[in-house]
């Protein structure tokens, strides 16, 4: 049996047309297949048919079928008052009335939502559904014999597309397994588990409508394992919110697993082209593998649904291992010409000549929105030092005038939900008289962090996004920009890049077709205060500018052949600018007596040299200061006038001993589960993220416990 694959276009599939068609019995709608190869593929992958087969058999359903499909489905259920009571006679009725802008009414008068998560809805002043609400809702209720992919934009309400049909299954088969996880869900970030969780508690728990009785637990990396099954026993949760290595620890005690996970009927991926990309597929396969094996209903009993706002051709692939049931309906609320990214962002991108300007120039214009508006500005930068960094420069900047927050994967679990929940409340709206810092009335803010907050975050209020260089791939681009403009609003996102960075910008038109016309140049720096404060806070802390500027430099490597971009180019950038900020330092009279510029070349490790860098010699003994050290490591020798020796040196050791904790957590640690709590998402600490070439490669080449800083986030 070969699957068949529902392609719903945006266009197609506005559910009033569906409707329309449905009540007239008239096809007057031709499908646009805007993903054809996608649906051809999902079709072809299968595993014991010819692809000759595959693209002849496979059924591309017009809206027509759709209906045809949902209102067989719900024929189906409605005769089965345990799994659905919807009404047949109400569908027509329904469908009638849908349009893009679903009134929750409707859905409740056509016994599609329950009374209870009706209140709730309406209690938060949802009432209207979201167009990606509108037409996901209904399949994943009424298709039982599909698995759904669902693409949408940013910001557009995702989340409740899946949590209203989970509680609505939930709600209706409540006798049913009732002490059983029957959902679960998962996000690459811990951060996003715990928003998700938390949107569960906000939506459907807080003004107790009942719906308590459905418990949630959340299952993260950064927590204690026996605490977590613990709380499960207490709790015999019905939802499971999870990052992918915890839940596999979880599962891989068979006692734990057949205790909860027997009757599971969904399996939510949300950011799922990220879930299934090399790195957190293998994890995502063996997880799917475990909960069909147990499940009490049959090996093809659970129903996957993938969510994102980015899909690719691989991924679509991929994931037809991970879909068991006979059809894919792959719900697209993105038109076939239309790129993905939210429209209503206004994008800019500002091209410097070098790092050091990046760094000055995006300085400068947070500083300058920060103190002519109210605004909460999320920046994006690349590896966790240079975060850090950025940080540090950012807080020195702002001369107290506005909080900084700084987020990335190597902080605290405790920490980083911290920060998050303190940036979520921080509002845009008092008036700058009312600024008090000391209060939680403060105006405005800027969060620093990396590409972990790329994805599916929902701070509120954001209207700029500013991207510090280039993302750690393409689709986080368009996953970056969707921090703002959310719910319907409007919102700017401005991209710095230096000018060895810019084919960026080609890739990201070729591939993602965002081309972004807002388009400036700056080739010089004149804020002398800024300047001053950056070159201080660098030279002061040397150990993080030099971490900092060399892991932009493994971060570089592993995403120059996705962005082609030339690596020789970007390491003499990041020397020279290097150079030039401690230069600038000099300027200032710190410079040491006896001391030339080139000693203020970036120090790179020897090992980094040789496994990342690879170019050829003479020219790294131009951009970086590696000559003395690779006598210090190869010979032993010790330089006493070498000042690496003394304040460098202890750089040196750090490094290497942070390479080989890193390996050890890797590959050594016996400890069961801390490898995966470490790689469930914090995508710092693992290698998960290193598939790309150039970090594989570079794995392969070395001893195998090098690390790719592709993954440095
Ligand atoms: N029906 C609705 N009416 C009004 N607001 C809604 C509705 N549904 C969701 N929202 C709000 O829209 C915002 C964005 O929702 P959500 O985080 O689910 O977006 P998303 O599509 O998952 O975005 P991303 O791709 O970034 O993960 C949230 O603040 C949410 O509360």
């Amino acid at each position: 049996m070969f699957k068949k694959a529902l392609y719903i276009s945006a266009s197609q599939f506005a559910v009033r047309n569906v409707l329309k068609t449905t009540t007239t019995g008239v096809n007057s709608l031709t499908p646009v297949f805007s993903s054809l190869s996608t649906v051809k593929r999902l079709a072809s992958t299968n595993s014991n048919i010819s692809s000759s087969d595959a693209i002849e058999k496979e059924t591309f359903v017009s809206t027509d079928n759709v209906v045809a499909d949902s209102k067989d489905a719900f024929t189906t259920t409605s005769t089965n008052e345990k799994k659905n009571d919807i009404e047949k006679k109400d569908t027509p009725e329904l469908l009638e009335k849908l349009d893009e802008n679903v009134h929750i009414d409707s859905l409740k008068d056509a016994n599609l939502l329950d009374a209870s998560i009706h209140k709730a809805l309406d209690r938060q002043g949802f009432r209207t559904l979201t167009p990606v609400q509108s037409k996901a809702i209904i399949p994943i209720l009424s298709q039982v014999d599909s698995d759904i992919i669902t693409r949408a934009k940013t910001g557009t309400g995702k989340t409740l597309a899946f949590l209203i049909p989970i509680f609505q299954h939930l709600v209706k088969t409540r006798r049913e397994s009732q002490y059983m996880v029957r959902a679960i869900i998962v996000a690459p970030t811990r951060d996003l588990a715990i928003q998700i969780e938390n949107e569960i508690e906000k939506v459907f728990y807080k003004n107790n409508y009942g719906l308590q009785k459905f418990e949630t637990q959340l299952l993260i990396g950064g927590t204690n394992l026996r605490e977590s099954i613990k709380r499960m026993e207490k709790k015999r949760p019905n939802i499971v919110v999870a990052t992918p290595g915890r839940l596999k620890d979880v599962l891989s005690d068979e006692r734990v697993a057949k205790r909860f996970f027997k009757f599971v009927d969904f399996k939510v991926f949300d950011e799922a082209d990220t879930l299934l990309e090399v790195g957190f597929r293998e994890e995502m396969e063996e997880i799917s593998d475990m909960l069909n094996e147990i499940n009490e209903n049959g090996l093809n009993h659970i129903r996957t649904l993938l969510f994102s706002a980015t899909f690719n051709d691989k991924v679509e692939a991929l994931s037809n291992k991970l879909m068991r049931k006979e059809n894919n309906t792959f719900i697209d609320t993105v038109d076939e010409n239309e790129p993905e990214v939210q429209e209503k962002v206004d994008q800019h991108v500002t091209i410097t000549s070098n790092l050091a300007l990046n760094i000055l120039s995006s300085l400068e214009y947070i500083k300058k929105n920060m103190d002519t508006q109210n605004s909460k500005i999320i920046v994006f930068c690349p590896s966790t030092k240079f975060t850090s960094l950025y940080g540090t420069l950012l807080t020195k900047v702002s001369e107290g005038k506005f909080p900084v927050y700084t987020l990335h994967g190597k902080l605290q679990q405790n920490t980083r939900t911290n920060i998050v929940a303190r940036f979520k409340k921080q509002d845009t709206n008092n008036s700058r008289g009312n600024r008090n810092r000391n209060s939680n009335n403060t105006s405005g803010g800027v969060l620093v962090c990396t590409d972990v907050g790329a994805r599916g975050m929902d701070y509120p209020n954001i209207n700029q996004v500013v991207q510090v260089g280039v993302p750690t791939k393409l689709a986080n681009y368009i996953h970056r920009i969707g921090r703002t403009a959310r719910a319907g609003k409007t919102g700017k996102s401005m991209l710095f890049l230096t000018k060895a960075e810019t084919n960026f910008l080609d890739a990201l038109s070729e591939i993602k077709q965002v081309t972004i016309e807002n388009q400036q140049k700056v080739s010089s720096f004149e804020d002398e205060q800024i300047k001053d404060v950056v070159c201080k806070v660098l030279a002061k802390d040397i150990d993080l500018t030099d971490e900092a500027f060399t892991t932009i430099l493994g971060f570089y490597k592993g995403v120059t052949k996705e962005y082609r971009l030339n690596f020789e180019h970007l390491c003499k950038d990041v020397g020279l600018s290097y150079t030039e900020l401690l230069r600038e330092r000099d300027i200032d009279g710190d410079k040491e007596e006896g001391e030339e510029n080139e000693d203020k070349k970036l120090y790179i490790p020897q090992s980094f040299v040789k496994n990342v860098i690879q170019v050829p010699n003479r020219r790294l003994v131009q951009w970086f200061n590696l000559g003395k050290f690779v006598k210090i490591e190869d010979n032993g020798f010790e330089n006493k006038n070498n000042r690496f020796n003394n304040s460098r040196g202890s750089f040196n050791n750090k490094f290497n001993n942070r390479y080989n904790q890193r390996g050890s957590t890797r590959y050594n640690n016996s400890e069961r589960g801390s490898n995966n709590r470490n790689s469930d998402n914090n995508y710092g600490s693992s290698n998960r993220n290193s598939d790309n070439n150039y970090g594989s490669k570079y794995r392969r080449k070395g001893s195998g416990k090098n690390p790719s800083f592709h993954d440095d986030y």
